[in-house]
């Protein structure tokens, strides 16, 4: 990857979770915020990227029909394949990967309930992976973070300024990630996040700094900070 000659890059995007924590009687991805559903936000900043060449939505099986026609359909996407998820995010990821073209020399992961992401963040990523071969999105913690123990009591407080809280997207070469995810298989590892199984292969991953309004839409509360946040920033949708 040292020299930067464009690689064909495909973006995983998981959307096959159950929103368990929002406990809305439809699931997350399908939710409205101002009238449109938070996946079609993320998707449409990914179609626009001119350097994403192919979007992989992982969503569950029961939900093909109403991500077609809440989603798919009024919104009119181009690089669009949908494939079925797992039981995990780290399954869905798998999945995903699998169904890449088999040109794919990077690849990207990002949430689908992470509507709020900025195109120059994917730019970023996909830059300085041509350099490292994996990279990270996060902020730096706001927060005092403090480890504890299984009774409750504070065992250390770490350095924030080593502390950064982890988003997506987190963007690999293909080769690499899918040598995590199989490794991570065979060992029995699942991670919250796919750089973990990175990690475990002895890779260096990169972070990049992000932005603090690309939070993940988790429970009901999200939701109006979302909402606040798109139309602040984001008036022309
Ligand atoms: N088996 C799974 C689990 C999660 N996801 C996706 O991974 C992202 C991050 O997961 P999270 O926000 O935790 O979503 P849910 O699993 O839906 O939420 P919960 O844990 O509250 O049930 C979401 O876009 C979710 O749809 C997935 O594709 N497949
Ligand atoms: C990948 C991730 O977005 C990093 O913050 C996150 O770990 C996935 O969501 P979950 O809440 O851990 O399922």
């Amino acid at each position: 990857m040292a020299n930067k000659e464009r690689l064909f890059t495909s973006v995983i995007i998981p959307a096959a979770g159950q929103g368990r924590r929002m406990n809305a009687t439809i699931n997350k991805p399908y939710l409205a915020i101002n009238g449109k559903p938070i996946l079609a936000y993320t998707l449409d900043v990914f179609e626009k990227c001119p350097l994403i060449d192919e979007i992989i939505v992982v969503i569950n099986k029961d939900e093909f029909e109403i991500c077609r026609q809440e989603v798919l359909k009024p919104f009119h996407y181009k690089k669009i394949k949908l494939v079925e998820g797992g039981t995990t995010r780290q399954k869905s990821v798998y999945n995903g990967l699998l169904a890449v073209n088999p040109q794919t020399g990077i690849v990207m992961t990002h949430d689908g309930a992470r509507p709020m992401i900025e195109e120059s963040v994917i730019v970023k990523s996909i830059h300085d992976t041509m350099e490292y071969k994996a990279t990270v999105v996060g902020v730096p913690a706001k927060n005092t973070i403090k480890v504890i123990n299984a009774e409750g009591f504070v065992e250390y407080t770490p350095n924030r300024d080593y502390l950064v809280e982890i988003q997506t997207p987190q963007t690999f070469a293909y080769a690499l990630l899918k040598e995590a995810h199989e490794r991570a298989i065979e060992l029995g590892i699942e991670g919250t996040d796919d750089a973990f199984l990175v990690e475990h292969l002895n890779c260096p991953v990169k972070i990049v700094i992000g932005h603090y309004t690309n939070i993940k839409i988790t429970t009901p509360e999200d939701l109006i900070i979302a909402e606040a946040i798109i139309k602040r920033f984001q008036k022309d949708v």
